[in-house]
């Protein structure tokens, strides 16, 4: 019979990502956000089961969509070349090109909050005229009129949630990833939502189940979130639900059927409960992927929610008593899950005893080089997780096993791990890094001449940072848009990022002698190994200026650095040709500098 080769490297460059998507509030329509006409516009589906369509042309990121409850527009928020300066646009029922709605000067920022259930009234959170803070305001979308809701102060202070009389509206202001103080605004005057705001807590995802009612999840005086009730007419808080060693991340109400749809996260995976509030019993439901990024419940109960799993590319899913069933079709050309390789949960011991647990993908026998890609995630405060990364499974399929710590600062174990990151960048993270390479070679997975190291964003930063400090461990390096120089960083991020720099970062007059420690530019002799480095030009997290000094100062060194510059990108490759030219210089690099006698 016809026999058909292995899958080529070339079919994992044709994965698309599904980044949001959205249900019409009569279920006949689904609009996504991806690429797979080959940059980021806005696709449908009528449902049932129907053939997508483009719905929206704009060749960009998309970062909401909502449905006018009335059918008379769709409203779209839009950077540009992933500058993440997003601005709301509207698209009529029909389709067709984004017209500008909420826009202004092309570096500010509008973000979509809340539609009035009559869907006049759009309110928004705006850089202009407090690009630090951020502003709320309410667009009459009849008049056109339009009024200031509130100020923010202290930090970056968006909207979250609006009372159905629109009377009441609940506000957070970030101090830091790991502290946000969650207000309700009435006309009574302005409330907490938690006891005390000088205790270090988070609070978000504020829902308000009747006008007196607040239903919202927060870590107050504990480790993980829980579920919590702010009730307005006794302004008292309440403790509802905690679920052991699972932080609850996301919480969505049914209102006909008095239920909440939680996703909790556990480590590397996310689960998915419902919990009855009339009678306070709490159901697992069996997910079928295992990282959940968006639930959506519509009024007839049906869930949607959209996740991946490390061999399950973005896909959209709807739950109902009938069980699971997958509406989008996204998949690896050519590619089952079956032939990918999906990751071992490993734990091992860092340098003051902690356990730092990681995922392990092991390249399978038939392709395996013999070398091994050491990946530091990005964040800091995020984690590597169970989910499908196209750049994960090229690698693997060319044959290298990835290895993916989630040191300290990784979201997933705990506050209290989360928060050893702060103002500590550069040495606990980075032993712990130092101690998984360590254990890569006891265990005799990897050995120096067959390690490379590739990091992005602070992944990036600490594959600078270890290069420089370690070199003896790595073939070769690959820096995604990383920090360089701690110096500059801090003040070259977004302006709504400023205030939380200090319980994040640090001060660099205060710690100046830290920040030198922890800058990876301070070692630039220890950077002897060929090393690669990706930037986007319009990246407004880790701007160009991070990856541009490292370069100009090893090539004045004479050393070995290759440069690749994407002009339309921001802190991430939205563009397929973009990505696929990222993939591909990346693979040449790691093919041309792996230990001769290794390759196959
Ligand atoms: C403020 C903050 O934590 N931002 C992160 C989401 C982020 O973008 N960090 C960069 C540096 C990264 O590592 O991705």
């Amino acid at each position: 019979m016809i026999k058909f080769p292995k899958p080529t490297v070339e079919q994992f460059f044709r994965s698309y990502v599904i980044s949001n998507f959205t249900v019409s509030p009569n279920e006949d329509r689904l609009l996504f956000s991806s690429n797979i006409s080959g940059t980021m516009n806005i696709w449908a589906m009528n449902l049932p089961d129907q053939y997508p369509y483009l719905f929206a042309h704009q060749d960009e990121s998309s970062n909401f969509l909502k449905f006018d409850p009335e059918g008379r527009y769709v409203l779209a928020g839009f950077d540009r070349d992933g500058d993440e300066n997003y601005q709301i646009y509207a698209v009529s029922p029909e389709g067709g090109l984004p017209q500008p709605l909420v826009t202004g000067e092309s570096e500010e920022k509008y973000f979509y909050s809340h539609l009035s259930e009559d869907g006049e009234r759009l309110y928004y959170v705006t850089s202009k005229d407090n690009p630090s803070f951020l502003n709320t305001r309410v667009r009459n979308l009849e008049t056109g009129k339009d009024d200031l809701v509130h100020e923010g102060e202290l930090g970056p202070t968006p909207l979250s949630a609006v009372s159905e009389d629109e009377k009441s509206f609940v506000f957070s202001t970030t101090l830091a990833n790991t502290y946000s103080i969650a207000f309700v605004k009435t006309e009574d005057g302005v409330f907490d939502l938690t006891p005390d705001r000088e205790k270090v807590h988070v609070s978000g995802g504020a829902t308000f189940v009747a006008d007196n009612t607040i239903y919202f999840v927060t870590n107050y005086e504990s480790e993980f979130n829980y579920l919590a009730k702010f009730d307005l007419t006794t302004k008292t808080f309440d403790k509802v639900l905690e679920i052991e060693n699972e932080s609850i991340e996301d919480l969505k109400y049914d209102k006909e059927q008095e239920q909440f749809y939680l996703v909790t996260e556990k480590g590397v995976t996310d689960y998915l409960y419902r919990y009855d509030v009339k009678n306070g019993t709490l159901e697992n439901i069996d997910a079928p992927v295992d990282v959940i990024e968006k639930v959506q419940v519509a009024k007839s109960g049906n869930v949607y929610i959209l996740g991946r799993s490390a061999v399950i590319p973005h896909n959209i899913f709807k739950y109902n008593e009938s069980g699971w069933k997958q509406i989008t079709a996204n998949r690896v050309l050519g590619v089952s899950p079956e032939e990918m390789v999906d990751p071992e949960v490993v734990t091992y011991e860092s340098f003051d005893g902690m356990e730092i647990e990681a995922l392990l993908f092991r390249a399978k026998p038939e392709n395996d080089n013999g070398h091994t890609v050491f990946w530091p995630h990005g964040g800091p405060q995020a984690a590597e997780r169970k989910f499908y990364r196209a750049m994960f499974q090229c690698l693997l399929n060319r044959g290298y096993t990835i290895f993916c710590p989630n040191f300290r600062g990784s979201t997933g174990y705990g506050s209290s791990f989360v928060k050893l990151v702060e103002q500590d960048w550069g040495e606990g993270p980075r032993l712990d890094n130092v101690y998984a390479i360590e254990w890569l070679f006891e265990q005799g997975i990897s050995s120096p001449e067959r390690l490379f190291l590739v990091g992005g964003s602070y992944g990036g930063y600490m594959a600078l940072l270890l290069h420089g400090r370690h070199p003896e461990y790595f073939k070769a390096v690959v820096d995604i848009f990383g920090v360089s120089n701690l110096f500059t960083f801090v003040n070259s991020v977004p302006d709504h990022w400023k205030p939380i720099m200090k319980r994040w970062l640090g001060d660099p007059e205060k710690d100046r002698e830290r920040f030198e420690k922890d800058s990876p530019i301070t070692y630039l002799d220890g950077m002897e190994k060929p090393m690669l480095v990706i930037q986007g030009a319009k990246d407004p997290r880790v701007v160009k200026e991070e990856s541009d000094q490292i370069v100009d100062k090893l090539r004045s060194e004479g050393r070995e650095v290759e440069y690749l510059v994407l002009d339309d990108e921001g802190h991430g490759f939205s563009k397929k040709e973009n990505e696929i030219n990222v993939y591909q210089t990346m693979l040449q690099f790691l093919e041309k500098h792996q230990t001769v006698s290794q390759k196959v």
